[in-house]
């Protein structure tokens, strides 16, 4: 018997824009069912790295797969992925019910189909009274909320979350972190780009630090601390994340 194939697998991944290189030789393999913490600091290439991941970019170079599919054939990823980007792709005219319907469209699924997952996120999320009205008049809040149920009311194999809690208040917070989490439980693999290092300390099974465009890092998060903690056992995810990324790393490190 074969191993089943990891959920993404990513070998020599690269994108350069004219003579900047935003990501420089990635290789990654992430197990299904996991939580994958993928961080680094502003203009490491995170963004660049998803978008390749999602099919939305067209490498420069390298190999990408994700549920098995190549990442350049975005027809065939859509209906394994889930994205929940930095900016929601919602149409602002059509009202929050509208727009899970027409996402589920895309994917060629119908409503009927889809709300049986979508309905009772919705709920969690506390959106369910704002469900039919029109998006254009959402919070910022709101909007991630339905943001996140479109992301993953078909059921996709791999979810890829950027800041999934940006604007959501400490409860709606604490919710979506719960539901990542539930969907982990359920099989997804959830692919984790964020800044808030207590999340990915929380959540995530495995950490991806990437640095320069390049990846500097990887292993479990309490792996990742235990290996930079002082003499005093002190350290937490953000030393070690600071340390990692740092332009002059100590000497011996
Ligand atoms: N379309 C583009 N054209 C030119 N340069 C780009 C483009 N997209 C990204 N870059 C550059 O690639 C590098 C990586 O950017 P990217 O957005 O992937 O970083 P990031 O890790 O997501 O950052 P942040 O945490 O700030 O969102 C940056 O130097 C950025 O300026």
């Amino acid at each position: 018997m074969t191993a089943p194939s990891p959920a993404i697998s990513v070998s020599d991944l690269s994108k350069s824009y004219g003579s900047t290189t935003a990501v420089g030789g990635v290789d990654l393999a992430v197990d299904r069912g996991v939580v994958y913490g993928f961080l680094g600091p502003n203009g490491a290439g995170k963004t660049t790295t998803m978008r390749m991941l999602t099919g939305l970019v067209e490498p420069s170079s390298g190999e990408a797969r994700v549920a098995g599919v190549d990442c350049r054939d975005r027809a065939e990823l859509v209906s394994h992925i889930g994205l929940l980007p930095e900016e929601p792709p919602l149409y602002d005219e059509l009202s929050g019910r509208e727009q899970l319907a027409f996402a589920a469209d895309v994917r060629s699924l119908s409503w009927d189909s889809v709300s049986e997952r979508a309905l009772p996120l919705v709920d969690r999320l506390g959106l369910s009274s704002d469900l039919d009205k029109r998006v254009d008049g959402y919070s910022k809040g709101m909007r991630q909320k339905l943001a996140f149920v479109q992301a993953v009311q078909h059921d996709p194999d791999v979810a890829f979350l950027d800041e999934p809690t940006s604007g959501l208040d400490p409860r709606a917070a604490k919710t979506l972190r719960e539901l990542i989490t539930e969907l982990r439980a359920e099989g997804t693999t959830v692919f984790l780009s964020t800044h808030i290092l207590p999340v990915v300390e929380e959540i995530a099974d495995v950490v991806g630090v990437l640095h320069d465009g390049r990846l500097v890092a990887e292993g479990p998060p309490s792996e990742l601390v235990a290996q930079r903690e002082d003499e005093a056992g002190d350290g937490d995810l953000e030393d070690a994340f600071l340390e990692l990324t740092s332009e002059h790393p100590e000497p011996g490190r």
